[in-house]
């Protein structure tokens, strides 16, 4: 069966409440498209305003992270519950920038890769390489050992739903996206990576995206590739540039 394409905005650290609102109801209109899974991955703050603008569309209201522990005293964390009880199914795990910024390791993200699935959340997994790492010939190697840990102790069942975000550090925000070439090439190793770890029919449904600069006109070709599955876009997620991404 042919996989459903899913492409999905991060919004990173932007857009107020009121903000959000507003940009939802900019973009309904021009994501309507039933034939892909439309996801908005939000700050945590904005997910319930823009989950009441979205009632009715097609959009899913996702989350840009989430903690690994059911709750307690882990001050200014989101828990995987709090995303659920908001209607939540989809959150970003592992994004690069939480690497970077908030010490995020392959670890912590094979632990909220476990816990939301614990939770019938559907992680989408970012991996990706650092241009030195590219230069060095070892990008297929580095993300092999990211997608390695991240699915410790994943079922297969559970593998199958996931969603996988190949990113290449070196094109997120730089407006210098992978060549379709450079973006299947990783995007097919990982899908054989999963292969490995699991079996052929996990690997054939498990959806892997693109993400780094993706835009209004570069998505057809991205997403034609026979292992794209869609992609993860920053910049042109908060644009009407979004309404023509998914409806490539
Ligand atoms: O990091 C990204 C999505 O998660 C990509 O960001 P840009 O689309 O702005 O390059």
């Amino acid at each position: 069966m042919a996989r459903k394409k899913i492409i999905a905005g991060n919004w990173k650290m932007n857009m107020t409440p009121s903000q959000a609102v507003e940009l939802v109801n900019t973009l309904k209109p021009l994501v309507a498209n039933d034939a892909v899974d439309v996801v908005f991955c939000v700050p945590a703050i904005d997910i319930i305003p823009a989950m009441e603008a979205a009632k009715g569309t097609n959009i899913h209201i996702g989350a840009e992270n989430m903690y690994f522990e059911e709750k307690g005293a882990y001050t200014g964390e989101i828990s995987p519950a709090m995303l659920v009880d908001a209607g939540v199914k989809y959150v970003i795990i592992g994004h690069s920038e939480r690497r970077e910024y908030f010490a995020e390791t392959d670890e912590t993200v094979n632990k909220k890769v476990l816990k939301a699935f614990e939770h019938n959340l559907t992680p989408i997994i970012c991996c990706g390489e650092t241009l030195t790492q590219r230069e060095q010939g070892v990008t297929i190697d580095f993300v092999r050992q990211q997608i390695k840990i991240a699915f410790l102790n994943v079922t297969a069942q559970q593998a199958a739903s996931a969603v996988v975000a190949y990113e290449p550090i070196w094109a997120i925000g730089t407006g210098k996206v992978a060549t379709t070439e450079q973006a299947q090439e990783v995007c097919k190793a990982i899908r054989d990576c999963i292969a490995e770890i699991y079996d052929d029919a996990t690997a054939a449904a498990i959806r892997i995206q693109y993400g780094g600069s993706v835009s209004a006109s570069n998505a057809s070709e991205l997403f034609a590739q026979a292992d794209i599955d869609g992609g993860l876009v920053g910049g042109a997620s908060l644009k009407p540039d979004f309404g023509q991404i998914v409806n490539y």
